[in-house]
């Protein structure tokens, strides 16, 4: 395990490296964090097919209000983005999530037997709440860096976890699509191009800022961890 401590700057860790990314400074930094969302048990029993379809239903309820509160910040982005040409790939990705991805959780709700309230007024659950918070304070904060880093972590960790158990086949539709909506080389491309986008922007800030974009980053992780640890609550 990485000993780097959640202390040191983007500037001393790249003195050690060469061409050291902004966006792996974070993700160094918060490692355990990070493997341990990546590494969750219920991507693990995804992975094996053996997750409870209750579970996974109440996961999918939850994680639809997620997303509805996702695109609200991908709206954010978009409109504080820099330029025409970086909200290009961000409509683009915006235009994913409410088509393709959408209709995967249309499709899944019916084989599933989600009722119509689960759909559209769920019940949601602390972890939902406060995750949906953290997206609405950064897209309130109108600051491109601090929007970002929350989908970064949102969209990096899922292209993690997915690509590590994307080799097999699934029997189940609503598992074998959920991976492959967050394991296949567009999304791919497309986190690495959001990656870019803070990497570019990390190193300009000063080091007061880089350590609150760093704290941003472990909160939404917070949040990811408690997102998946309260499927089996
Ligand atoms: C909780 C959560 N995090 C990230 C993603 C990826 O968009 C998702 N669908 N749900």
């Amino acid at each position: 395990m990485d000993t780097l401590q959640s202390k040191t700057s983007f500037e001393e860790w790249t003195e050690q490296k060469s061409n050291g990314r902004f966006t792996n400074w974070l993700k160094a930094i918060h490692q355990e964090k990070w493997e341990s969302v990546i590494n969750h048990r219920f991507t693990n029993e995804l992975g094996e097919e053996s997750l409870d379809k209750d579970t996974f239903s109440q996961y999918l309820v939850q994680d639809y209000a997620f997303v509805d509160q996702l695109v609200k910040l991908i709206g954010h982005a978009i409109g504080t983005a820099p330029s025409l040409e970086d909200r290009i790939p961000l409509v683009n990705f915006l235009g994913q999530v409410t088509s393709e991805e959408n209709t995967y959780f249309q499709r899944s709700f019916e084989a599933l037997d989600i009722p119509e309230k689960d759909q559209t007024d769920p019940q949601l659950l602390p972890a939902t709440k406060k995750f949906q918070q953290l997206m609405a304070e950064a897209g309130r904060s109108l600051n491109y860096a601090n929007i970002i880093t929350v989908f970064i972590v949102a969209e990096w960790s899922y292209l993690s976890w997915a690509s590590r158990i994307s080799e097999r086949s699934y029997s189940k539709f609503y598992f074998g699509e959920w991976v492959s909506l967050h394991a296949n080389p567009e999304f791919r491309s497309f986190v690495d191009w959001l990656r870019n986008q803070l990497d570019q922007i990390g190193p300009t800030l000063s080091t007061e800022r880089q350590q609150e974009i760093s704290e941003l980053f472990e909160q939404s992780l917070d949040c990811e961890q408690a997102f998946f640890d309260s499927a089996y609550l």
